[in-house]
């Protein structure tokens, strides 16, 4: 049977302007819990609008949940919820009233809406602060009920954008371990956009990486994480010379780091092979650390291109 995706991309193109903001997007992702994940303004809130039609693309094709946002861009969003980088809120509404709502919006009976409302406050954890103005409450509660909203009408699919910003370390747990309960429990497909690789890599199974508008990887975390160069950085307060002249002896290339530890090029799989050959030799480091995998060398990347830095 053929995969089937519910994000699918080709060429998708969006400028403001002269910038250019999504450069020939192509991208096809299954369902699941996924991470979009890259710097302060690298297209991310961009890239979900277009796909909601709520920003205009200047070109591409997309099609969501299989269907073509051009043609059927109206029922497909039916199935589709979205909690919105800002506030989204109607002022003066207490909380019920305003999930009940957006339920409504999306074309539920009143009632229906309503029970479904308070299964969702109750999902995302929200007590007797559902009968208070949503105006009053702190940020914590204001993006909870945002994915209250966006969860309302059952959908198959949900943009979540920036849903931990401005939380502490603490509020950001309990929402990130509720994200992860909407695809774990309810098989409903997450996209969860961050700028915080920390956010991504706790609860996503697969990572979206974009950097000034260009997705820059596109895998599982597991195989994401698996990916590293067959590198070491050895850390060694004597022998310096004999650990160089021992990997060179191995043809391990290997030179000196401006912290003063010695980077080795091994071709391993594993760092078993380059601890035996150092402890054969007499040779004990400090600290043997691992060539950072391939998620956060190309995230620190993406940040670096997002800072105006070329990667190498
Ligand atoms: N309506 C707009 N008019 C002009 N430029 C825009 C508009 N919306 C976004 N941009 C620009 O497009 C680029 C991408 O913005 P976008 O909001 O998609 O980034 P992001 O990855 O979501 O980052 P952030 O989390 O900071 O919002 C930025 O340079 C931004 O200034």
């Amino acid at each position: 049977m053929p995969e089937s995706f519910v994000i699918e991309t080709r060429g998708l193109l969006k400028s403001y302007g002269t910038q250019t903001v999504l450069n020939e997007v192509d991208l096809r992702l299954p369902a699941g819990a996924i991470g979009l994940l890259g710097p302060n303004g690298a297209g991310k809130s961009t890239f979900i609008k277009c796909l909601l039609q709520l920003e205009e693309k200047n070109s591409g094709e997309v099609k969501l949940l299989g269907k073509d946002i051009d043609r059927f861009g109206r029922e497909t969003r039916k199935r589709i919820g979205y909690a919105p980088e800002q506030d989204c809120h109607i002022p003066g509404m207490v909380g019920c009233e305003y999930v009940t709502y957006c339920g409504e919006l999306s074309g539920m009976p009143f009632e229906a809406a309503r029970q479904r409302a308070h299964e969702m406050l109750d999902f995302v954890g929200m007590g007797q602060e559902r009968y208070r103005k949503v105006d009053t409450y702190s940020t914590g509660m204001k993006q909870r009920i945002k994915i209250a909203q966006a969860l309302v009408h059952d959908p198959d699919l949900v943009f979540l954008d920036e849903p931990t910003n401005g939380l502490d370390p603490k509020g950001q747990a309990l929402i990130l371990e509720l994200i992860e309960r909407i695809w774990s429990e309810s098989g409903i497909s997450v996209v969860l956009s961050s700028h915080l690789l920390h956010d991504v890599d706790r609860i996503c199974d697969r990572i979206v990486i974009i950097a000034q508008g260009q997705i820059v990887a596109h895998d599982t975390l597991a195989a994401l994480k698996e990916r590293r160069r067959p590198e070491a950085e050895v850390v060694i307060s004597e022998n310096k010379d004999s650990l160089m002249r021992l990997f060179e002896e191995k043809d391990w290339s290997c030179s000196v780091m401006n912290n003063g530890n010695v980077k080795v090029v091994h071709g391993e799989r594993s760092l078993n092979p380059l601890i035996e050959v150092m402890r054969d030799a007499g040779i004990s480091p400090l600290e043997v650390k691992e060539s950072p995998n391939a998620l956060s060398e190309l995230f620190l990347q993406a940040l670096e291109t997002g800072n105006g830095k070329t990667s190498a």
